[in-house]
C-alpha cells in the first residue's frame, strides 16, 4: 500500500461552522508525517476525521484502503488524543493490559508497548503519580498495544520539555523504521525537522504538503516557521 489515508473533498461543518471546505490530501505509508498549523486551523479535526469519530459533511475518507471508521479498522489504528486518555488509580501495566484485553491482544503485547515507549521500570506506578511526560507515554503505550500500522498522534508532545520531546520523535523515527506509519499534529514549528513529511494547515486548508528541504527551497526561508510565514504571505497576496 503507498498511501495509508487518501482524502478527497472533504468538508466538516462544526458547531455551524465549516472547519474544512474542501480539503484533499494523501499521506504515504511508512513515514512520519506532520500536520503542523497554528491553533484552530483544523489539526484536531482533520484527525478526528482520519479515526472516525468525526461527522463529515462531504467527500470521502480512505484510511488503510477501507472508509475511515470502518469497523475493521480499530484494530488497525492507534489513535492518541489531545488529553492523556488513562485511568490515574490504575498502573501503568494495568492501565495498558486494559487496552490490550479491549482489543483482544495478548498481556505481553502491553509489556512490549510499555517497553517500546521506555516505561518498563515504572510499569507498576500508579500513573496518577507520574510526570506529564510519563504519562503522556503511557498514552501511546496504549495505542501501540496490538500493534497498529497507523498511529494518529494529536499533539503528544505539547507540554513536554525539550529532552523528552526530543526522546519522543525519537520513539516516533523508530516506529516508523519498522514499518508503521505516523500523523502526528502540532503547532511547534521547530518539529518539522523531525518529520519526513509535512502537511501544513491554516485555516482549514492545505498550504503545503512536502518534506522540509523543499518548503525551505520554495521559500528561501531558513527554518519551518519562516516558510510557514512566506507562505501564508504569497496566499495572502494571491487572494488580493
Ligand atoms: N466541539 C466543537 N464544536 C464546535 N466547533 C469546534 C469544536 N471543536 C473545535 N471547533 C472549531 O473547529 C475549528 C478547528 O479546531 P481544531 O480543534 O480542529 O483546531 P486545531 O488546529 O486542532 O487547534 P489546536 O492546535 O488549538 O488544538 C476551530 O475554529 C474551533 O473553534
Amino acid at each position: 500500500m503507498n498511501n495509508v489515508i487518501e482524502i478527497e473533498g472533504l468538508r466538516v461543518e462544526r458547531g455551524g461552522r465549516t472547519v474544512l471546505p474542501d480539503l484533499s490530501v494523501v499521506v504515504p505509508s511508512g513515514q512520519v508525517v506532520g500536520l503542523l498549523g497554528p491553533s484552530g486551523s483544523g489539526k484536531s479535526t482533520l484527525i478526528r476525521t482520519v479515526v472516525g469519530v468525526q461527522v463529515v459533511a462531504a467527500g470521502s475518507v480512505q484510511v488503510l484502503g477501507e472508509p475511515a471508521g470502518s469497523p475493521g479498522l480499530r484494530h488497525r489504528i492507534g489513535y492518541v488524543t489531545q488529553d492523556p486518555s488513562v485511568y490515574d488509580d490504575l498502573s501503568v501495566r494495568a492501565n495498558v493490559r486494559y487496552f490490550a484485553a479491549m482489543l483482544g491482544a495478548p498481556s505481553s503485547s502491553a509489556d512490549d508497548a510499555i517497553a517500546a515507549v521506555d516505561l518498563t521500570d515504572h510499569a507498576d506506578a500508579l500513573v496518577g503519580r507520574l510526570s506529564g511526560g510519563q504519562r503522556s507515554r503511557v498514552s501511546l503505550a496504549a495505542a501501540l498495544v496490538g500493534d497498529p500500522e497507523l498511529l494518529v498522534l494529536d499533539e503528544p508532545t505539547v507540554g513536554l520539555d525539550p529532552v523528552l520531546r526530543r526522546d519522543l520523535w525519537g520513539l516516533f523515527d523508530r516506529l516508523a523504521a519498522q514499518g508503521r506509519s505516523l500523523l502526528v499534529s502540532s503547532h511547534v514549528m521547530d518539529e518539522a525537522a523531525r518529520c519526513d513529511r509535512l502537511l501544513l494547515l491554516r485555516e482549514g486548508r492545505v498550504l503545503a504538503d512536502a518534506t522540509l528541504p523543499e518548503l525551505l527551497e520554495r521559500t528561501g526561508a531558513t527554518d519551518a516557521e519562516g516558510a510557514f510565514l512566506a507562505l501564508i504571505d504569497r496566499a495572502e497576496e494571491a487572494a488580493r
